[in-house]
C-alpha cells in the first residue's frame, strides 16, 4: 500500500533548531558606565550545522557565544538552547546544559600537572562517564585523531602551543557535546592543524549531528563554515552561506 501524499504546505518534520536567539540585548556595568553590548540580535542555528560568526574586535561576537553557551546570564530577550529557555533559567537547570556543550576557547587553560591524556579524561569526568579504561581510550583515540597519538603522557609545559591547543580540542570533543563553542579555536595552530580541526568538527556535524558555533578572523575556515554571520556594533549585519 502506498503512503498518502504528503501536503507540500506542512514541514516534513518539525525540527527543533540547536540554537534560536530572538531580540537580544545585552549591556555591560552599572551607572555611568552601562553600555549596551548587543542590540536587538535574532539568529536561528540548524542543527549540525558550523555557523562562524565574524566581525571586527568589540563587534560583540563573544558576548552572543557565552550567552548561548549558558557562561553569562542572559538579561534581555530569549536564547533557547536545545530547545531549552535560557532567558531566567535556574541555574541547576544551567549545569545540565552546559554538560551537553564543548568549549574551545583561546586560553585552553590545560592542568598543568596531568598528561595530555589524563586532560581529556577530564572532558568525560563531567559527564559522569566512570569507567577509566574505557576514559583512557577514548582519550587516546581522539588525541590520535588530531595528530597527538605520540603524547599522550606529555605534560603541557612540554608540548608547543599549537599542541596545546589541539589538547583542548580533544578535551571538549571527546564527551560527544551537542553544540560545540570555539572562540578562535585555530589562532594557535598552523594552518594544517588549524584545517584539522574545523575538518573533524564539520565531520562531527554530518555524523552525529554536532553543531559548532565559531567565532573566527581565520579566512581559511570560511569555505568550510555553512554559514557565515557578521557582526557590526552589536547588531547582526549580513548572514550568508557561502
Ligand atoms: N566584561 C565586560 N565588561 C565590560 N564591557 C565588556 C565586557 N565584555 C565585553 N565588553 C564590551 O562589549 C562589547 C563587545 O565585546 P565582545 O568581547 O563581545 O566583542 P568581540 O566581537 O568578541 O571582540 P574581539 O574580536 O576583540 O574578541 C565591547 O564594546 C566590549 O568592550
Amino acid at each position: 500500500m502506498n503512503a498518502p501524499a504528503r501536503n507540500p504546505a506542512l514541514p516534513a518534520v518539525a525540527e527543533v533548531p540547536a540554537i534560536r536567539v530572538a531580540g537580544l540585548n545585552h549591556w555591560f556595568g552599572e551607572g555611568e558606565a552601562r553600555k549596551q553590548a548587543l542590540f536587538d540580535v535574532d539568529l536561528t542555528v540548524r542543527p549540525g550545522s558550523l555557523t562562524v560568526l565574524m566581525g571586527p574586535s568589540g563587534s560583540g561576537k563573544t558576548t552572543v557565544l557565552t550567552l548561548m553557551g549558558c557562561l553569562r546570564e542572559v538579561q534581555d530577550g530569549s536564547v533557547e538552547l536545545l530547545g531549552h529557555e535560557l532567558n531566567g533559567a535556574r541555574e541547576a537547570d544551567l549545569v545540565l546544559y552546559r554538560r551537553r556543550l564543548g568549549f574551545i576557547f583561546q586560553a585552553h587553560n590545560l592542568h598543568g600537572s596531568l598528561t595530555a591524556r589524563q586532560n581529556v579524561m577530564m572532558g568525560l569526568q563531567v559527564h559522569g562517564h566512570r569507567d577509566e579504561a574505557t576514559q583512557r581510550k577514548a582519550a587516546a583515540h581522539i588525541l590520535g585523531a588530531l595528530g597527538l597519538g605520540d603524547r599522550l603522557d606529555y605534560l603541557p609545559g612540554n608540548l608547543s602551543g599549537g599542541q596545546k591547543q589541539r589538547v583542548a580540542v580533544a578535551r571538549a570533543l571527546v564527551g560527544n557535546p551537542a553544540v560545540v563553542f570555539a572562540d578562535e579555536p585555530t589562532a594557535a595552530l598552523d594552518k594544517e592543524s588549524g584545517m584539522t580541526v574545523v575538518r573533524m568538527l564539520k565531520e562531527l556535524g554530518r555524523q552525529r549531528g554536532t553543531t559548532t558555533m565559531m567565532v573566527t578572523h581565520d579566512n581559511r575556515i570560511l569555505e568550510l563554515a555553512d554559514r557565515i554571520v557578521t557582526m557590526e556594533d552589536g547588531r547582526t549585519v549580513k548572514d550568508t552561506a557561502p
